[in-house]
């Protein structure tokens, strides 16, 4: 990892000041300065202690007459594996359980109301391989499997909304496994579901092995602290399914994620995709992605010509929130654990779209009218050519 890039911000921070670098934050993420939070002494101590960045930042709305302000905090955490994929099962995800632990325990301390993992937090990326043991073992029960009793415990203490993404077993229904996110409520009660909308089928992310489409539709979850949806990985690459939790309401959509710079993977497509959704839906968006480098102990191939390989590649991190208005905050480094806060006022997003009237002026009766004619088996394209007669 010596060689690795920190972050893109290392960069901007090591080569612009002063003018310049407000010119750079003015332009690319949106506002001159950041609003960094102060966090508390501690927070930095423990973050120190555990090997893991902590930053967090303020999206403010205006003041209105009629609406108090909504203040939210939001976190996200991304994490490595807490030990060598050729340990036990239970080994391997106690080392995790340690690791998030204390992050979470810093999140408890700095307020935060709503906080998200990663895709899969609780087990290494274990899909590239196409095995089915051990890692079946790491699937679980959304309902009160040992990733959710842990969870529930630090969200009824610190009375914090935890969005857990699983690997889910479903034992009521044949003992089928899905990629699900559980949304905990600050009481530590089990609030709802939701499994991934769209399984990736490229490069060594080999999911659909395990795993089909998710059967739970768009669902947004009604939370003490404001309307959540999450959103997972590869659904977002699909713009409608991010709409569709803007359909139904969501004022904050999270999008754990796991991926890396390799084939299938998305370094370039990273900082647009969860910043476009938050720009057309007019709602804020948090990216999430796993870090750090896994390795098993198989060598396993993904039919793509390249050779037997043991090592999924750099999960990059760069986790990130965005605002309605398109305004991001710098992201979390592109190889160490972190946890990132976002001090948000949800009245934000009636204000942009009042402002901006994506909302108001989509045509979703227009699209429906032509999307039901383009699934239709007989649809001809509507292409005017000065070549051919359609
Ligand atoms: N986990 C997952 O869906 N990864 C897909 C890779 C990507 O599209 O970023």
């Amino acid at each position: 990892m010596e060689n690795e890039l920190h972050s893109l911000e290392s960069i901007i921070e090591k080569n612009l000041s002063g003018h310049d670098l407000e010119e750079f934050n003015r332009i690319y993420y949106g506002r001159r300065d950041n609003l960094p939070l102060k966090l508390k002494e501690s927070s930095f101590a423990a973050a120190e202690e555990g090997n893991f960045d902590v930053a967090g930042y303020a999206f403010p709305a205006a003041l209105e007459h009629t609406r108090p302000p909504r203040i939210v905090r939001l976190a996200v955490v991304q994490h490595s594996l807490g030990t060598s994929t050729d340990k036990p099962v239970h080994e391997q995800r106690q080392a995790i359980y340690e690791k998030v632990k204390r992050i979470i325990d810093v999140a408890g301390e700095e307020g935060v109301n709503i906080l998200c993992l990663q895709e899969l937090w609780s087990l290494p990326y274990v899909f590239c391989t196409r095995e089915k043991q051990p890692w079946c073992e790491f699937a679980e029960s959304a309902e009160d499997g040992p990733s959710i009793k842990f969870l529930s415990e630090l969200a009824a203490k610190y009375n914090m909304v935890i969005i857990s993404p699983i690997l889910e077993r479903d034992e009521s229904h044949g003992d089928v496994l899905w990629n699900t996110a559980v949304v905990i409520s600050e009481t530590g009660a089990v609030l709802g579901k939701h499994r991934k909308n769209h399984i990736p089928r490229v490069g060594d992310f080999n999911e659909s092995t395990y795993y089909m489409e998710g059967n739970t539709g768009h669902p947004v979850f009604e939370t003490r602290y404001g309307r959540i949806a999450v959103l997972i990985c590869f659904g977002r690459h699909h713009s409608l399914n991010w709409m569709m939790f803007g359909n139904n309401g969501a004022e904050i959509v999270f999008n754990p994620n796991a991926t890396t710079a390799a084939e299938g993977g998305s370094k370039w497509m990273w900082n647009i995709e969860a910043r476009n959704a938050a720009i057309h839906n007019t709602y804020f968006t948090a990216a999430i992605n796993r870090v750090g480098y896994e390795t098993f102990p198989n060598e396993f191939t993904s039919g793509d010509g390249k050779p037997a390989h043991k090592d999924f590649g750099l999960c990059y991190g760069s986790s990130f929130f965005c605002g309605p208005d398109g305004v991001r905050c710098p992201g979390l480094s592109r190889v160490r654990d972190g946890l990132l806060i976002a001090e948000v006022d949800l009245n934000k997003n009636r204000q942009i779209a009042d402002r901006r009237c994506y909302r108001m002026t989509q045509r979703l009766d227009y699209y429906v009218q032509s999307l039901s004619k383009v699934v239709e088996l007989d649809y001809k394209r509507q292409i005017i050519s000065e070549f051919e007669k359609q």
